[in-house]
This record gives structure tokens, C-alpha cells and sequence, in this order.
């Protein structure tokens, strides 16, 4: 059995214009200790995901279909009381906002041993003052800064002071909401590389939620590609960046630079996601697609299995000879570019 098992997840939101569909059938699974990325274009439906992982939609969300298992036990079926529990102890969240979250009246330390006799009311101060330590340790920050107010600290730290406060309370899962948005990219590096070297010594899984496609190339097992709501492809961080069966993927992955090679055109892929309060019928990336044809639109797109990749695409056994080929030319994702290719 997986830690986190998520099945067909529908997460809606009401709107004026109806429901807005932000995750429509969303299924994979997460393995204790494993570090599993979600990307995708700003609106896909990461952060509903997190949200609804967590137990935290706004008002107007609500889980509309499917499951959600983490340690066998269904949590959309949970009374409150056991999610709340289960939040903290045994699934903790770095959001967007973390920087933001702790109270500025208090020392961060005061603010972590609150933490820790929330979830842990049994533990004497000489563990928590050593797990305290080992967290800050762990993250980079400097013991005696433990007792300063959070205004001392810059943002870097503040997010780091976040990082340690999650660890303290040994969840099983981390979700990671952005995590390193409002650090630069040396640090950004440092905070995940830290965390994934937490991962190895107590087998904490980690999802890791961002739009930056490197950072989920250098640190984690696995990536669940979404768009508009949908999974459009899911594997290994290897194939899933080397040789995607998506076109989204491969556009995705040709709008960021490599390193590697010294010349390249940046890849900007054109139009917008469709709104989700009306999602198109068929596939939804098909409106931006060389590949589209007429099924695309009509009918749903069949899950193709490439060794370990998972992707949904009508025309999957045309990406290594029509689209590969061409994925790194800015020209092949302008807009209603075309591919001429048949449904025959
Ligand atoms: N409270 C809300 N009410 C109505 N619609 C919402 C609400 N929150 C998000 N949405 C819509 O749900 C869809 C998914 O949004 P979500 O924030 O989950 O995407 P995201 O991929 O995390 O984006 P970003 O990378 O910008 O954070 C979007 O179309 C968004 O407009």
C-alpha cells in the first residue's frame, strides 16, 4: 500500500458561472519516503490539489468525487476532528504564504515548542529543545538565533524557520506549495537539497508543488504533469524530462533552458488554458496542440503506457517522429501551429 493513494479526485469550486473544475479526475500515488513533483501553468489546479490533500479549501471548495488514502484511511471521509489530527502530526504543508505564517509577537522558539505541545503534549522540554536543535541543524540556521522575533530574520529565514518547524513534528508527508518562491536560486537549491537529505534519513515523502520545471528536475523521483485540471502525463523525474509521450510535456520542458546545451530557442507555447468552469470536451491541451486533430477535440484521450510513463494522448506513437524532433523550435508551438497530422 502507498503512503498517499489519490483516485479519479474531483476538487470544485462554486462560481457565478458554475462549478470551476480545478481537479477533474485526478489519480496517482505517492510511496513513503519518495519525493514526487506536480507541475504545470499557473490555474492547472496545483494548489486546490495541496489544499484539498490537506483538508483546507475555502469556503467555496469542495471535493466533488474520488478518494483520497493516506495510510489506507479514506480522508475525504474522515470526521473533522481525525483530519485535523492527521494535519501536522502526519502531513504537514509548506505553503506560498509560510513566510507569512508565524506571529511576530513570539520567538520563533516559542512558536516551535507551542508547535511541538500541540501535536506532542507527552514530550519532555529536553527533547523538544533537542529536536528544536537539530531541526535548525537541518535547514541551515544558526542555533542561537532561536530566541530571536521574526522580524530578525530575513525571508530566506523565516521560510528555513518554517521548514524546521514542520520537521519537528516528524510528518510522514511534507507538501510543498511553492516552496522556494521567495528565495534566490543559490538558496533555493540549498533548502531543497537539505530536504531531500532529511527525506533519506526518515523516510518523509515530499510533494513538491511549483511551475519551475528545474527545481523538480533536481530534486525529486517522480512528476505528475497537470493541466487544466487533469494529470497529462506521470512518471519518472528522468523520463518525464528526458523523453515525455506528452506534447504539453514537451513544450513544458522546451520553454526552460538547458544548461547543457549552449544555443536553443525558447519555447513559449502559445494561447491559454481553457477555463475550467467550461473545459472544452475530447482533450483539453488539443486547442494548443500541433499534434490536434478532429478527435482530439471529440473524445477523450486513452492512457498510453511507456515503460514507466503514464501519459494521456491520442497520439502518443507520433511523438518520437513527428514532434520530438521539432519540440525545441519556438516556431512549432506558436499559436494553431499545425502539424497536418490525420486521424486515419
Ligand atoms: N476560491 C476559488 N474560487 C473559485 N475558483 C478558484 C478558487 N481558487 C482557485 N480557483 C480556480 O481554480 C483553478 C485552479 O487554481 P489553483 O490555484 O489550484 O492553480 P495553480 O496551478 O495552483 O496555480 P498557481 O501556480 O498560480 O498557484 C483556477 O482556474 C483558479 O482560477
Amino acid at each position: 500500500m502507498a503512503l498517499l493513494e489519490v483516485e479519479d479526485l474531483e476538487v470544485y469550486y462554486d462560481s457565478e458561472d458554475g462549478p470551476v473544475k480545478a481537479v477533474d479526475g485526478v489519480s496517482f500515488e505517492i510511496e513513503a519516503g519518495e519525493t514526487i513533483g506536480i507541475v504545470g501553468e499557473s490555474g492547472c489546479g496545483k494548489s486546490t490539489l495541496a489544499k484539498a490533500l490537506i483538508g483546507i479549501l475555502p469556503k467555496n471548495g469542495y471535493i466533488n468525487g474520488g478518494s483520497i488514502r493516506f495510510k489506507g484511511e479514506d480522508l475525504t471521509e474522515m470526521p473533522e476532528k481525525r483530519r485535523r489530527e492527521l494535519r501536522w502530526d502526519e502531513i504537514s504543508l509548506i505553503a506560498q504564504s509560510a513566510m507569512n505564517a508565524l506571529d511576530p509577537v513570539y520567538t520563533i522558539r516559542e512558536q516551535i515548542i507551542e508547535a511541538i505541545d500541540a501535536h506532542y503534549p507527552k514530550m519532555g522540554r529536553t527533547e523538544a529543545q533537542e529536536r528544536i536543535d537539530e531541526a535548525f541543524d537541518l535547514v541551515g540556521l544558526d542555533r542561537d538565533r532561536q530566541t530571536d522575533y521574526p522580524h530578525q530574520f530575513s525571508g530566506g529565514m523565516r521560510q528555513r524557520a518554517m521548514i524546521a518547524m514542520s520537521l519537528v513534528l516528524e510528518p510522514s508527508l511534507i507538501l510543498a506549495d511553492e516552496p522556494t518562491t521567495a528565495l534566490d536560486v543559490i538558496m533555493q537549491d540549498q533548502i531543497l537539497k537539505r530536504i531531500n537529505g532529511i527525506q533519506r534519513e526518515s523516510a518523509t515523502a515530499m510533494m513538491v508543488i511549483t511551475h519551475d520545471v528545474a527545481v523538480v528536475a533536481e530534486t525529486c523521483d517522480r512528476v505528475v504533469v497537470m493541466y487544466a485540471g487533469e494529470v497529462a502525463e506521470e512518471g519518472p523525474a528522468e523520463f518525464i524530462f528526458g523523453e515525455p509521450y506528452h506534447p504539453y510535456t514537451l513544450g513544458l520542458k522546451s520553454a526552460f533552458p538547458d544548461i547543457r546545451q549552449s544555443s536553443q530557442d525558447l519555447v513559449s507555447i502559445g494561447g491559454h488554458p481553457p477555463d475550467l468552469s467550461n473545459p472544452p470536451s475530447g482533450c483539453r491541451f488539443a486547442e494548443r496542440c500541433p499534434l490536434a486533430t478532429e478527435k482530439c477535440t471529440t473524445e477523450d484521450p486513452p492512457e498510453v503506457i511507456h515503460g514507466e510513463l503514464r501519459s494521456y494522448c491520442h497520439h502518443a506513437d507520433k511523438i518520437d517522429t513527428q514532434l520530438r524532433p521539432v519540440a525545441s523550435q519556438a516556431k512549432t508551438w506558436e499559436n494553431e501551429a499545425s502539424m497536418g497530422v490525420s486521424d486515419d
